[in-house]
Parts: C-alpha cells; structure tokens; sequence
C-alpha cells in the first residue's frame, strides 16, 4: 500500500479579499522525508501556499491534508503546527526573545516542557548547528545571517517531521548558504522550499516545481527551469556553450 502522504493538498483555492485569485485549483503532495523546491515570480503565491498550509489563511474551496486527515479546524492545525515548521521570509518575524537561548527553549516550554528541558534541548539544537557560541547573545543585534539560522534553530528544536523555508537564503553571504545547505543535508525531514535561488534548489531539493498563473507545475526540473526563465525574463536561460 502507498504510504500516505505527510501534507496534501487538493484543489485549494485562494484570493485575498479584494483581489483576483491568487491559488487556483492547487494541487500538492509532500511526503515523508521529500523535499519539494518552489520557484516563480514575485506575487506569484508561493508564501500564501504556506500561510494556507500552516492554516493561518483558509482556503476559499478544497481541502489541506494532514497525514491523510482533512485539517480543517484551529485545533487540527495546531496539531500540523506541531509538526510542520514555518521559516518566515525575515527572521524578525520569528524572533521575538531578549535572548538566543530564551528564543529557542520558547518552544519546548510553551508544550509543557520544564525550564530544564528546555534549555538542554535548545543547548543541543544550536550545538547540532555549530551556533552554540550565540546562545547568550542579545537576539536583536544578530547579523541577518545569524538571525536567519537561529530562526532555524527555534524550529529544529521542536524535531518537526517537515519544515516549510521561505526564502531562507535572502542575504545569506555564500559561506552560509552553504552552511544552510550542509544543515539542511544532515537532516532527515521533509521540505518545500521557497527561493528564486535556483542553484540552491537543484542542491536541497530533488523536485522542484514552479509556481505560476494559481498552480502548482510538477515536471523535469530542466523544462521548469525553462519555463521559470520565459515568466522571469520573457526568455530562454543562457546555457554554457550558446553563443
Ligand atoms: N494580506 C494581503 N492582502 C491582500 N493581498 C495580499 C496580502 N498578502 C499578499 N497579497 C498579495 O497576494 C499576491 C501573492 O503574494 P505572496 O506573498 O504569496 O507571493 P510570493 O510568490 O510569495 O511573492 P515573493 O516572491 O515576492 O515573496 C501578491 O500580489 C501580494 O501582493
């Protein structure tokens, strides 16, 4: 029997209120430890994908799955929260502690665990990321880059089974970018991840997909990249040897 899917989605519809649609007849299927890139133009929809997977947005018509289950309600969500974990486009939006270690252990303490436990786990998590020298750093006066993995890092805390990364290497320098993508290849969950950094998806992901005109398109990365640069540029990319 095919394992069931940890996140689906079935023809999700979407538009903000006084706009023109935004997702139109959605379809996606992320399984168990896939990891699923998202490229597409600005205001193509791709963070409303994930506003709506997290349920912090409702579909106008279709259904988000859970590990098969139709997830409808604030509490079914606050059950795909626990286990699925939102990376915000900017840091700021995730960091909110005077503290790096009071921001990761935020987690942990808010599901009941002690003041002990927490800290320990978040000690751990910056230490699996090698960012243990920053946990007693004012969280606000962290570089971007700093800021953007210890947002991570409140995220690893809570041992999701998927994570959701919006363009997490928006003003990375090239060392942590390729930091992120070591992270991210010692870790065993599922992903989709958003970025126009076409290079890091083809390194992090083995499908990538494109998000244009409401949907989701699956299909060879190649034929995407090319249709991703005829939306981006209104041409074909360049390839080594065109003259
Ligand atoms: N709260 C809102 N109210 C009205 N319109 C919104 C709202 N949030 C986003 N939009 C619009 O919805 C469209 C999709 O936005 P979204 O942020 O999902 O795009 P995106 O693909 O993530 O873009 P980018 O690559 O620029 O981050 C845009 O036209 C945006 O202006």
């Amino acid at each position: 029997m095919p394992e069931t899917p940890l996140i689906e989605l079935k023809a999700v519809c979407f538009g903000y209120a006084d706009r023109s649609p935004i997702l139109n007849q959605v379809d996606l299927t992320l399984a168990a430890n896939q990891r699923i890139g998202l490229i597409g133009a600005n205001g193509s929809g791709k963070t409303t994908l994930f506003y709506l997977i997290m349920g912090l947005i409702k579909p106008t018509a279709g259904t988000i799955l859970f590990r098969g289950r139709p997830t409808n309600s604030e509490d079914e969500f606050k059950g795909l929260r626990r286990e699925v974990g939102l990376l915000f486009q900017d840091a700021d939006d995730q960091l909110f502690s005077p503290t790096v270690l009071e921001d990761i252990a935020f987690g942990p303490l808010n599901l009941g665990a002690s003041i002990d436990e927490a800290r320990s786990r978040a000690l751990a998590t910056l230490d699996s990321l090698g960012l243990g020298h920053l946990a007693q750093r004012i969280t606000h006066q962290l570089s971007g880059g700093e800021k953007k993995l210890v947002a991570l890092a409140t995220i690893l805390v809570m041992e999701p089974a998927a994570l959701l990364l919006d363009e997490p290497t928006n003003n990375l320098d090239p060392v942590t970018r390729d930091r992120l993508i070591a992270i991210l290849a010692g870790l065993d969950l599922a992903a989709i991840i958003i970025s126009h950094d076409y290079d890091f998806l083809a390194e992090t992901c083995r499908d990538t997909n494109i998000m244009a005109d409401g949907k989701v398109l699956t299909g060879e990365p190649s034929s995407l990249h090319t249709h991703y640069h005829i939306h981006r540029h209104g041409e074909l990319p360049h390839r080594h040897g065109d003259t």
